[in-house]
């Protein structure tokens, strides 16, 4: 029987569309990639040879981050036209596609804040963004325990504020330091230069690969928020060839690892919001990666001030508006490698 996206490869439409058209199934295309549909915005390649790398990629889990997931929609259109060839495993989610829908961060809660098993934490609240987590975790590790390569997970998102570095990376928290400046290579090709190193264990999508898979996992900012069809997509060309080398070469050369092309930050503090009256101490405004001096109020609610606690010491993902015990910004301090 022949599978629906063997007609019509607009994989993403027919998810958000007509998912219940998109069977669970496999089916080989001419040039030997075996395509695993897993589920509604969840599809699966594999190459006919032996691959050495298994590559997540992730896009969506904000609904509202639309260049990642314009990227990933031209990448798996092409490889089901058999325009491009995989020659590694790679799984490609759309997280949440409801959010995408009505063009929101997300329909009811973060999902980015649902994963290491947090979205059946809590006093047993089930909704669609908890049940989606759990498949997303399920999917990735199918996918990680079914293959032999090494393991990499890029979650694609774009940034809510301006950004005196338009493309950063958060890399999940590593409990030895054991940070890897050879997997930076292949984001230098993707034009991020920034890398923030976390300071603890998050429920994230890239911290659930890195920690439960040891996969190289990175949460990346490609560059700002904006409604489908509005983003310059000239400004995502590196990366946009930088990811389809990264599945369709079988060893590309990235770039020498060289300490003077990035900009190293590390996290400082963590301000979550724990009261209805939080406010942040700067302007909608202001862009990531601002520095302050001491003493610089960053934000306050009833019964607590946070301060800049040293001179030079930068904003980022500031969100007065994130539900309460979340975070509402992080602090970052220049740091190296
Ligand atoms: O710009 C913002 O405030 C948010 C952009 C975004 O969604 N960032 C991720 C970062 C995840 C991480 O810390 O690894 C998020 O907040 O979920
Ligand atoms: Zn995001």
């Amino acid at each position: 029987m022949t599978h629906i996206l063997q007609s019509n490869t607009d994989f993403l439409a027919l998810s958000r569309q007509q998912p219940d058209c998109l069977t669970p199934g496999q089916f080989t295309l001419s040039n030997g990639t075996v395509v695993s549909v897993i589920a509604a915005g969840i599809i699966q390649f594999e190459p006919a040879a032996t691959a050495t790398e298994d590559v997540v990629l992730s896009c969506g889990v904000h609904g509202n981050e639309t260049a990642p997931i314009e990227i990933c929609d031209e990448l798996v259109q092409r490889i089901l036209r058999g325009e491009l060839t995989v020659c590694q495993r790679v799984l490609v989610i759309f997280g949440n596609l409801a959010a995408m829908d009505i063009g929101q961060r997300f329909v009811e809660e973060n999902m980015n804040r649902l994963f290491s098993g947090e979205h059946s934490r809590g006093p047993g609240l089930i909704n669609d963004e908890r049940r989606r987590a759990q498949r997303l975790e399920q999917a990735v590790a199918e996918f990680f325990q079914q293959g032999q390569g090494q393991r990499h997970h890029y979650d694609l998102h774009t940034a809510i504020k301006p950004s005196q570095h338009e493309k950063f990376a958060v890399y999940p928290y590593r409990p030895h330091d054991d940070y890897n400046t050879e997997s930076l290579r292949f984001l230098a090709a993707c034009d991020v230069h920034a890398i923030l190193l976390s300071n603890g264990p998050t429920t994230t999508f890239s911290y659930y690969s890195a920690d439960t898979f040891d996969a190289i996992a990175f949460t990346v900012e490609l560059g700002k928020v904006r409604p489908f069809g509005e983003n310059d997509m000239s400004r995502f060309a590196a990366a946009k060839d930088a990811i389809t080398r990264l599945v369709c070469e079988p060893q590309p050369n990235w770039p020498s690892y060289r300490a003077e092309d990035f900009s190293i930050y590390k996290v400082n503090q963590v301000i979550l919001r724990q009261q209805e009256d939080f406010r942040l101490g700067f302007g909608d405004d202001v862009p990531n990666f601002t520095a302050f001096q001491q003493g610089d109020v960053l934000a306050e609610e009833s019964g607590a001030l946070y301060t800049a606690q040293q001179d030079g010491e930068a904003i980022v993902f500031p969100n007065a508006k994130v539900a309460l015990g979340q975070r509402a910004v992080l602090t970052l301090l220049p740091a190296e490698l």
